[in-house]
């Protein structure tokens, strides 16, 4: 946190993270880094969560919704140990024989292992699949039981305990508090929009939620010849909690612009997905981002997709309903959102026609108006 600004503190609401090491200032642009590589002000706030005075914590996230849909959530309670453990775990699984992680291939219920390569999250730039492999766990759900019955529902895909015991533990471990702080954000969210703190909670119990291990292979991307640590995509669903191990790599789409979100050690990369951006009407954002490597080694990344429950109605909330502003879309539900996503992207899906959808649960949509120049500034369009 020392070397973060706090949004919510109060005072200066434009801080954002990065500092020097970003290539800006608080006095704005420093002029000497191409602009794509600069962070703008307010970009990606810092926001404390454990700062006393909550209308300003509020405040300062109903900006960042707007503003960007991206925020750094610091002071969150999450120990710092229950993450490293998760991180520790992470390298030991990738660390596996491919012939063994291929035993854990990903299943029909979003579970399981998913090759380098394997998704390619912006076809229409990408020339190759994205470099980088990784892992989907869900929320448990034991085979049998009523629920197991649903799209994306169903027990998880564990590694063998006898060639990692600490796996499991550390994940339900991770699972649990990730699951913490998305309740604690939802109830901040809900008084950014002016409703009640427990509005979504009853969309939440249980909630959908996905947890994702990834590793980028140390390739260095190359935009300019369609290869990408992760192409550029929105999220699908309500909201997306991202722990990093502090290599850089991510950057989001704003202002015509790509734009570095620097590593924040010990703290949270927030964003929304395309689920609450339906459910304000366009009022919060769900922004594009992707992954640029360019360190030279590989990169372990965790993101946490937390959604509402399959048959949760989104729905355009009344209060970002105005006679200006109608309803962009007609209702729908939290599971057919993610699954109408799935269909829209992946060929060959047959939304309904039986249990299936692997990948929509931590689902991403590509595509907007963006450049692909890494380094460039300027905007190339498409
Ligand atoms: O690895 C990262 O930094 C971002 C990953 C991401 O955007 C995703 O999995 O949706
Ligand atoms: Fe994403």
């Amino acid at each position: 946190m020392d070397q973060l600004n706090s949004a919510s503190s109060g005072g200066d609401l434009a801080a954002t993270v990065g500092g020097d090491a970003a290539g800006w200032d608080a006095a704005g642009w420093d002029g000497t880094r191409p602009q794509a590589f600069q962070m703008p002000p307010a970009a990606v706030p810092v926001i404390d969560l454990s700062a006393p005075d909550e209308a300003a914590t509020v405040a300062a996230l109903g900006r960042a919704c707007r503003d960007s849909g991206f925020f750094i959530a610091a002071g969150h309670g999450v120990p710092q140990p229950v993450v490293d453990a998760m991180f520790d775990q992470m390298r030991r699984l990738f660390a596996l024989p491919l012939e063994d992680k291929m035993k854990m291939l990903q299943d029909e219920n979003n579970r399981g292992y998913t090759p380098m390569a394997e998704e390619t999250l912006d076809p229409e730039r990408q020339t190759r699949g994205d470099t980088k492999e990784g892992f989907y766990f869900g929320r448990e759900v034991p085979a049998g039981s009523p629920e197991a019955d649903l799209p994306l529902h169903g027990p998880n895909v564990w590694p063998p305990p006898a060639l990692l015991p600490g796996f499991r533990p550390a994940a339900e471990a991770y699972f649990r508090e990730a699951s913490t702080l998305g309740h604690r954000l939802l109830r901040l969210l809900a008084l950014s929009l002016g409703l009640e703190p427990a509005h979504f909670d009853r969309y939440f119990d249980p909630p959908m939620a996905f947890l994702r291990p990834l590793r980028y292979g140390p390739e260095a991307s190359s935009p300019g010849e369609g290869v990408f640590g992760a192409g550029a995509h929105t999220d699908y669903g309500m909201l997306t909690i991202l722990a990093t191990d502090g290599s850089p790599g991510l950057q989001v789409r704003l202002g015509g612009a790509w734009v570095e979100v620097p590593p924040a050690p010990g703290c949270f990369v927030c964003n929304l997905g395309d689920m609450l951006e339906r459910w304000t009407n366009g009022l919060y954002r769900s922004t594009l981002h992707r992954v640029v490597s360019t360190s030279g080694k590989e990169r372990f990344s965790l993101p946490f997709f937390f959604e509402p429950n399959f048959s949760a109605v989104v729905e355009a909330l009344p209060c970002c309903v105005t006679p200006d502003r109608p309803a962009r879309h007609p209702p729908t539900t939290a599971g057919a959102h993610l699954l109408e996503k799935y269909a829209a992207t992946h060929a060959g899906y047959q939304q309904g026609a039986e249990k299936s959808g692997a990948g929509a649960g931590g689902g991403r949509e590509n595509g907007g108006d963006q450049s692909d120049g890494g380094g460039g500034g300027a905007e190339e369009g498409r």
